[in-house]
């Protein structure tokens, strides 16, 4: 390893080079019952100066994120997420507004309090960031070589890593020799080296195909349950979101469109920018029924050869689920499941169905079925008519 490797290995992780044998035996209490991990943005503003003029990267950031909780903060490129995400461990700082760790203000830090804040705020990232001439073990074990401790201080600890990260059987292998997903696990077992109450996730998997990225996100959430640590990502992806975190903030260029729980701007999202985030993930009206589909009813007995699709929104709000019977029932027809899904977003039902009824049946009013103890959907739309399939 070079002077240069180890300083910027030492920056990553917030340690000094020589004489901290401290910090490997607070890393061993990995399982610790309750750990501290609270971040405050206060009117966050974050302005880069260019060739080209000024970039107003961040502007009029507020928000709390709590301790223990899994925090994404998703936008489209050039949102700010980086830029947000880097001021938690100062890699950035703001140009105005404060950031509070744990309530402290970590603009006033002295060097070497920033040294030991970098150590409480691990972080991994999209392109793994692994040194690829050392071993697996030897990349997990380097922050803590950094930091001063003994070999055999620092066996035992990347074991237990190892061992949380499902990779003992790699420990000798090289990067090269990696899957993407096994480097990614690396990164995290690396990064919860030295015990940090706060895990900094930059589009983590964003590099990863969906398997592996549901893997990863799996054992970040196990990461999150078992060692209590706050977990802040950020990605471009809503399944992302969706799948781990519990709050969301949705940033457009540079402030903060809307933020809440995952299942609530999912489930009504109020911003053009939200809305267009969440679209891949919708079940639109598919291509062989859009292609037949009229908005008028045929006349008469040319009725009974049609069908109407109704469009049935969930939104997670009150326990609303879909429940065919009373959907039948509610709509006096029978009812015929067309398209669409339902998420189970921290336990709320959140999604669209299409529906068929034959065109036949008289319908009656759709506004009062969302509405109050007769609800079956949050929304329900008329969509069209189209001939039975
Ligand atoms: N060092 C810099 N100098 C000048 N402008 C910068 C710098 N870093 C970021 N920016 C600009 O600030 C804005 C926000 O960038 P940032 O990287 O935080 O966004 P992002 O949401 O993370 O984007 P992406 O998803 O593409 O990574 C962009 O307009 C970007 O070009």
């Amino acid at each position: 390893m070079t002077t240069s490797q180890s300083t910027a290995i030492a920056l990553e992780h917030g340690l000094e080079r020589h004489g901290d044998t401290a910090s490997a035996s607070r890393a061993s209490a990995l399982d610790a019952a309750t750990v501290a991990g609270s971040v405050v943005f206060e009117r966050i503003g974050k302005t880069y100066h260019s060739s080209a003029g000024p970039v107003h990267a961040l502007q009029d950031i507020d928000l709390s994120i709590p301790s223990g909780s899994i925090f994404g903060i998703i936008g489209r490129s050039g949102a700010g997420k980086s830029s947000l995400l880097r001021t938690i461990n100062r890699l950035e700082s703001p140009t105005s507004g404060r950031v509070l760790v744990d309530g402290i203000d970590i603009s006033q830090l002295s060097e070497r309090e920033l040294v030991q804040l970098r150590r409480r705020i691990g972080m991994i990232f999209q392109h793994f960031n692994l040194l690829s001439a050392k071993t697996v073990y030897e990349n997990i074990a380097l922050p803590l070589l950094v930091a001063g401790a003994t070999p055999a201080e620092i066996e035992p600890r990347v074991l237990e890593l190892l061992n949380l990260v499902g990779l003992q059987d790699k420990r000798n292998t090289y990067p090269t020799r990696l899957s993407g997903g096994q480097k990614q696990r690396v990164g995290i077992a690396r990064a919860l080296a030295t015990g940090p109450e706060i895990l900094l996730c930059d589009e983590a998997t964003s590099a990863l195909d969906p398997e592996t990225t549901h893997s990863i996100l799996q054992l970040l959430r196990d990461i999150n349950g078992r060692l209590g640590i706050t977990i802040i990502l950020i990605t471009h992806e809503m399944s992302v979101i969706r799948e781990i975190a519990d709050q969301v903030l949705v940033l457009e260029q540079g402030r903060i469109a809307e933020t809440g729980p995952v299942w609530k701007i999912f489930g009504e999202p109020r911003h053009e920018a939200t809305r267009a985030l969440l679209a891949p993930l919708q079940h639109d009206l598919p291509d062989d029924l859009r292609r037949v589909l009229r908005q008028t009813p045929p006349e008469g007995a040319a009725q009974s050869g049609f069908e109407r699709i109704l469009q049935l929104s969930y939104t997670g709000a009150g326990g609303l689920e879909p429940d065919f019977i009373r959907i039948s029932q509610a709509l006096a027809a029978p009812v015929r499941l067309v398209h669409g899904g339902v998420d189970r977003i921290q336990g709320h039902a959140n999604g669209r169905l299409l529906v068929a009824v034959p065109a036949s049946h008289a319908l009656p009013e759709l506004p009062p079925l969302a509405h109050g103890a007769a609800a079956i959907a949050h929304h329900i739309e008329e969509i069209g008519y189209v001939p039975v399939l």
